[in-house]
């Protein structure tokens, strides 16, 4: 599939333990992406919730719900593919952190569970354990827009090479992880990532996080000082990967990342 010029658009919010006021805050933002020509509109991880393992449960919702109900009028009413970020979701009793994705008709075209939990501990700075709270997905989420084929995962999906070489073998021109980086791993590690899976995959990376709130009890890293407007259009990716042709210069009978398992979930 042949990549083409179109404005992606990532929407950044203030998230609060208000979760009517969330919702607003995305409708509006939506919307004004919309209008200044957002065709890809990128929601950040835990958007409708307070990024906590205490709050999982207490927002947690069904998919379809209050939450992606929203999501779907408003990917509809605005005529665009809604990646929206991701919620707390409650499923068989489980909980998982969720991504669900919308088409301008509003359908519900893909919902990525988070495949890789952030399990994290780094003595005196931060411990951040998911797995006590919620469940992994198990499945790759890939969809097609008319203007390229997208790759998804959630934040700590990010760290794992072998998911973003999957989704380039999968035909992948633009990978997006709605974030929630912190202080401590996010000046380390969020845009080294983003040009890491880039550079490796040659393909587009974007991410979502929510707005800084050094009030909130997880302050997220939101990379306010870093410019990240693309500055070359897609056809730009089809003249770098032909000019420095690594996909056919792979040693595939040296060594293969293959995708061992396609689970539900
Ligand atoms: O990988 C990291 O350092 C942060 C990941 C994270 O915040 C998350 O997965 O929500």
């Amino acid at each position: 599939m042949l990549a083409t010029l179109f404005r992606l658009a990532v929407v950044q919010l203030q998230v609060s333990s208000d979760k009517a006021n969330n919702l607003s805050k995305v409708r509006r933002l939506v919307k004004e992406a919309a209008g200044q020509g957002g065709k890809v509109v990128l929601l950040p991880e835990c958007f409708n919730s307070p990024y906590g393992t205490s709050f999982f449960s207490k927002y947690a919702e069904k998919i379809p719900g209050e939450t992606t109900q929203m999501l779907s009028e408003v990917a509809k009413e605005n005529k665009l593919h809604l990646v929206g970020g991701s919620i707390p979701e409650e499923d068989g009793g489980k909980l998982y952190n969720t991504c669900a994705v919308f088409g301008p008709e509003g359908e519900l075209i893909l919902k990525h569970r988070k495949i890789h939990l952030f399990d994290i501990d780094v003595p005196g700075k931060i411990r951040f354990q998911e797995s006590e709270t919620l469940s992994p997905g198990n499945s790759l989420s890939t969809f097609d827009t008319p203007f390229c084929r997208v790759g998804v995962g959630i934040c700590y999906d990010m760290r794992f090479a072998e998911l973003a070489q999957l989704y380039n073998r999968k035909g992948c021109q633009l990978l997006v992880y709605p974030g929630a980086f912190n202080m401590t791993t996010g000046p380390a590690h969020w845009e080294l990532l983003q040009r890491a899976r880039a550079l490796d995959n040659q393909t587009y990376v974007a991410t979502a996080s929510p707005a800084r709130d050094e009030a909130a009890s997880y302050v997220a890293w939101d990379c306010r000082s870093t410019d990240r407007r693309a500055a070359a259009g897609t056809t730009y990716l089809a003249d770098v990967r032909q000019q420095i042709p690594i996909s056919s210069q792979r040693r595939d009978d040296l060594y293969a990342v293959t995708a061992v398992q396609q689970g539900s979930g």
